[in-house]
């Protein structure tokens, strides 16, 4: 069996994910020291007092020094000039990684940086929440969650085999991935969802009509819903979408297309092909559920926290 062991593990970024990765390895003693690196005295001793590190760092070359294992936990717009400062302090044989929600951009902005003996493997956890900051996060989070690697053309076997098992150790399935697949895949049941939650809750609160107390008062049905995914961070969402532009265009060409089609159904009462589209995705719903992916409540896929209300 692979040995999924580390010496040091080194989180640049402690927010939801780099925290609920640290706590994870804490409680699956799947590295021997853990540190952070964090822009700011205050999330630097937070960590601390959380006792989920056992080293906070403001830059980020001291974190990484003499580390085996690096996972880059910021937004991605911070990816590429992050891997200019850390690349010449990187080891040799020294595992690079990420939590990106989006991959093509990140192996672009980042592989340029290294030098050639650092072994880059790409990933993402598809697990998470509305949620920021190092406090958020917990160790239960990528439990029966998918991990996406994403490996480049330079990836070392071992590399992936050592974070493969780093991953299901925590609970995670893993899969392995083309980047553009990914980014593509994503797009459609990830960054689009979220553009419609903004995009909902933004309308909600222009309507001149709906006061900004009845919007609260009847928001227990589906609204609720996307308020919730709508609250998620900004900085992280708008690299998002700034990073996955062109995979997100070209799901929301299609998604434009069949809300134009349900518009046109329902200008026209055409109740058969309106009976027809939610018949189908009824059954979506139903695969997920068999699949073991989601629980039969109404929860717009959400991952619960445990300091949710
Ligand atoms: N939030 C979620 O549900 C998920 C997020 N991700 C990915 O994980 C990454 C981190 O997201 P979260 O942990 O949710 O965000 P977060 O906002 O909770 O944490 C990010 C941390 O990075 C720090 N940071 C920002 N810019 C920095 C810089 N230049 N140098 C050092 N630190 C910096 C922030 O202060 C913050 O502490 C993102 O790239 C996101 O795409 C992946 C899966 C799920
Ligand atoms: O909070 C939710 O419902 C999410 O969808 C969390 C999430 C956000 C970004 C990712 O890349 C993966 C998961």
């Amino acid at each position: 069996m692979t040995d999924v062991k580390f010496k040091k593990l080194a989180l640049i970024g402690i927010g939801l994910i780099g925290s609920s990765i640290a706590r994870s390895v804490k409680a699956h003693g799947l590295a021997d020291e853990i540190v952070c690196a964090a822009r700011t005295a205050d999330t630097r001793r937070i960590a601390l007092e959380l006792g989920i590190v056992d080293a906070a760092y403001e830059n980020p070359v001291d974190a990484v020094k003499g580390a085996d294992l690096v996972i880059l936990c910021t937004p991605i717009g911070t990816y590429g000039p992050l891997a200019a400062t850390i690349g010449p302090a990187l080891e040799a044989g020294t595992i690079l990684t990420d939590v990106g929600s989006v991959k093509e951009a990140v192996v672009k902005a980042v592989t340029p940086h290294l030098p050639d003996y650092v072994d880059f493997i790409p990933g993402h956890p598809v697990a998470g929440t509305e949620k920021s900051g190092p406090a958020a996060g917990f160790a239960e989070l990528f439990i029966g969650r998918w991990f996406i690697l994403t490996p480049t053309p330079k990836s070392s076997h071992e590399g992936l085999e050592k974070l493969t098992a780093f991953w299901t150790a925590m609970g995670s399935k893993v899969e392995t991935m083309d980047p553009a697949h990914h980014d593509l895949v994503l797009a459609i049941t990830s960054h689009i969802p979220h553009l419609i939650a903004y995009n909902i809750v933004g309308t909600a609160d222009d309507l001149e009509d709906v006061t900004q107390s009845e919007v609260i008062k009847y928001s227990a049905g589906g609204f609720r819903d996307f308020t919730r995914i709508a609250a998620s961070d900004p900085t992280m969402w708008r690299d998002v979408f700034l990073h996955n532009k062109d995979a997100v265009l070209e799901m929301l060409g299609r998604f434009s297309e069949d809300l134009t089609a349900l518009q046109r159904a329902i200008r026209r009462e055409d109740g058969d092909t309106l009976f027809e589209i939610f018949s189908r995705t009824r059954a979506i719903r139903r695969q997920i559920i068999d699949a073991g992916q989601e629980t039969a409540e109404p929860d717009f896929g959400r991952i619960h926290s445990p300091d949710d209300e």
